[in-house]
């Protein structure tokens, strides 16, 4: 960092204060680490300082611009969505807290209708923290972190029977606990069974309340068809033993389901709803397993096949010598694998029949250090 001086313009202590500010605020949402951590300066805020930014950081929001957000919103929400949007709100008011699971395939809306629900909140100069289980969700939402940053998770989740989260009761993060009308937590399938029930202690302790989560509201989001909590070199029986559903609290959990995929509903394409039908099948279990394999089959018009991955590059990105230029083209295709083996193999061949120097750009949830 450096500190300069021009004509007409000092960068002063506070400045280089506030930026180190926004870049730690960054650092806490990409990888949940404080910059002194990550080998940068520190701040030079005191500990006073640093309690009051974070709990600032959730009062910041333009409480006139959410009400105006919110308030043509509302009436778009389709029966499903303004059922949630009502059930939860009411919670809110009568501040009876509850565990709540919004169950939401891809597309029906769940994003829609949290950020409705965070903003409402929020309009009202209440808090509402959002957490996301992974980098990348918690930036679509508005002011949310990732569950590890936002809820201080311990890293012992594996090896610890009993976990609790690693927050003093005088800490910003505590009194954040304490006060907040609303913990939504997106992608919760993706979380360790004990994170939630480490949660639930954490609160129970800070707000002195046997209560299930200390009498606060906690709404989880996700779609278990998709990513359960990856537990390296363990097999599919662990990662069933570790999720959320074999959790002692999920039997207190109430459930909302989303069922109209919206993203169809507003594109009125045929292909796209018999696409999404199919995907929900696959996600449901309903595609019969061949007994002798253990494998499925896609129906035969599912998609479009190919033999190899060399055919598939070549479907998916013709021409891409010249055509990689054109960024239209470029950001409307992509080739998703599950294993990073497979996305290695595939990126190697892609870039190799593009000329010029190789550039290597990180995620917005990667950190290099
Ligand atoms: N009631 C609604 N009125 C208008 N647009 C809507 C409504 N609900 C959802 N949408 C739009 O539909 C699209 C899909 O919604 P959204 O992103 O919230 O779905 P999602 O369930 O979060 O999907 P994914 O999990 O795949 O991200 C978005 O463009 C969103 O703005």
């Amino acid at each position: 960092m450096v500190r300069r001086k021009t004509d007409n313009f000092t960068i002063t202590e506070e400045m280089r204060n506030e930026a180190l500010i926004q870049i730690e605020d960054i650092c806490m949402l990409m990888c949940g680490s404080l910059l002194a951590t990550l080998g940068m300066p520190a701040l030079s805020s005191s500990m006073h300082d640093a309690f009051n930014r974070e709990f600032q950081r959730e009062h910041h929001f333009d409480q006139p611009n959410l009400a105006e957000r919110v308030r043509p919103n509302v009436p778009l929400l389709n029966a499903e969505q303004k059922n949630v949007y009502d059930s939860i709100m009411k919670v809110v008011c009568d501040e009876t807290g509850g565990l709540y699971f919004l169950d939401a395939p891809g597309g029906t809306g769940k994003t829609f209708v949290i950020s409705l629900i965070l903003a409402t909140i929020r309009s009202r100069s209440q808090i509402a923290v959002a957490v996301a289980s992974s980098g990348i969700a918690a930036t679509l939402l508005e002011g949310g972190r990732t569950a590890h940053s936002a809820l201080k998770l311990p890293m012992n989740l594996l090896t610890v029977d009993q976990p609790t989260c690693t927050m003093n009761k005088n800490s910003a993060t505590a009194k954040l606990m304490r006060e907040c009308k609303i913990i939504i937590w997106d992608e919760c399938t993706m979380a360790h069974k004990r994170a939630l029930e480490a949660v639930d202690q954490t609160i129970k302790d800070l707000r002195g309340d046997s209560k299930l989560f200390g009498g606060a509201l906690i709404l989880l989001s996700g779609d278990f068809r998709q990513t359960l909590p990856v537990i390296p070199k363990s097999t599919a029986a662990d990662e069933v033993i570790a999720c959320l559903k074999s959790s002692s609290l999920w039997r207190y959990v109430k459930k909302f389901k989303l069922s109209t995929n919206m993203r169809v509903a507003l594109q009125n394409d045929p292909s796209a709803a018999e696409f999404s039908r199919q995907l929900l099948a696959l996600g449901n279990g309903e595609i019969p397993v061949d007994v002798s394999t253990g494998l499925i089959s896609f129906p035969a018009n599912f998609c479009e096949f190919t033999s190899s991955k060399e055919e598939l590059i070549t479907k998916v990105f013709p021409d891409i010598a010249q055509n990689y230029k054109n960024l239209d083209w470029i950001s409307e295709r992509a080739i998703l694998a599950a294993k990073n083996n497979d996305v290695d193999s595939l990126n190697f061949v892609i870039q190799s029949q593009i000329a010029g120097e190789l550039h290597s750009y990180k995620s917005v949830d990667s950190v290099a250090y």
